[in-house]
């Protein structure tokens, strides 16, 4: 067998693993992942009592008891790039032996639930709304390095590309679901379901403008006029698709869920994100311990 080397798995002094700063034993099997380090405490408010807080750059993990359920929080920071980084580590964390360095026989899933903020791009989806993403469609890269085919829905890839018109020089769009078990758990008349967009940046890659011209200006409009198999795009993000996609190909079970504080149909921004998001997460407990 081989063993990872001391430079593809790279655990700290205290063999915790190398950004997380986590041992094996801090992390629970349920997983809030939240973009934001100051929502880590926003959540484990509710909990009965933290046992874990560790932090490490923007990754500030906290794991704690809610209702009698073991649940880890941890902020990722913004972006698939880092995604990257905290489901290998996530994993290599419950499937990895540190000791003898090998992959363990038997494998653990985790469940991986975002909490998260984002803009809808339908009139329909307003702001301080919430949506329960079922499916995610990464205009980043960060799958096609993976072999990833088996996890993304070719035809809705293919769907995308030809409405989009996408640039050559850009990465092709990769389409993939949420965990179907998570999704039925979730899903509420108080909630919207949707089909959310992850890219590689906030303001050209989601069609902001600021002082920059846009390569294509009609591409937030193209966004939002897709549709396939009875599936429009509903809001834009920056990680789900890459929990998706990652999640799948490691054998975990993954769901995002997210505040909406923009609308960029309407032009409107929530007057009150704070409590967008706090609703948010007591939704997400809520449906957490109901299984
Ligand atoms: O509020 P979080 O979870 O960070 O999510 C959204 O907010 C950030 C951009 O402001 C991106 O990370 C985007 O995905
Ligand atoms: O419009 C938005 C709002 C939050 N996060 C995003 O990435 N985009």
């Amino acid at each position: 067998m081989n063993h990872l080397a001391a430079s593809e798995l790279i655990l700290n002094k205290d063999n915790s693993i190398y950004h997380l700063n986590l041992k094996p034993e801090h992390l629970a099997d349920t997983v809030i992942l939240v973009g934001d380090q100051n929502r880590v405490d926003k959540i484990t408010k509710h909990f009965d009592k933290v046992e874990v807080a560790v932090k490490k750059r923007e990754f500030h993990t906290q794991t704690g008891i809610y209702k009698g359920k073991r649940i880890s929080v941890i902020s990722t920071g913004i972006g698939t790039d880092n995604i990257d980084i905290v489901l290998n580590e996530l994993d290599a964390l419950v499937n990895i032996d540190f000791e003898t360095r090998d992959m363990k026989a038997e494998k653990t899933s985790l469940n991986i639930i975002r909490v998260g903020t984002s803009g809808s791009i339908q009139k329909d989806i307003p702001v301080d709304s919430i949506v329960v993403s079922e499916m995610a469609v990464g205009f980043d890269n960060l799958l096609h390095f993976y072999q990833s085919d088996e996890v993304q829905l070719q035809d809705f890839n293919e769907a995308i590309e030809a409405h989009l018109g996408t640039y050559e020089r850009n990465s092709k769009p990769y389409v993939v679901p949420a965990n179907a078990s998570l999704v039925e758990q979730f899903m509420s008349e108080q909630v919207f379901a949707g089909f959310t967009g992850s890219n590689s940046g906030f303001y050209a890659p989601q069609g902001r403008v600021l002082r920059l011209p846009l390569r294509d200006d009609n591409m937030k409009d193209k966004l939002a006029t897709f549709s396939f198999k009875g599936k429009k795009i509903t809001n834009l993000e920056m990680e789900t698709s890459a929990i998706f996609g990652l999640s799948a190909m490691l054998g975990h079970k993954a769901l995002s869920l997210n505040a909406i504080i923009a609308n960029r149909a309407t032009g409107n921004f929530t007057k009150d994100g704070a409590q967008a998001v706090e609703n948010t997460i007591k939704y997400a407990l809520d449906r957490i311990v109901s299984a």
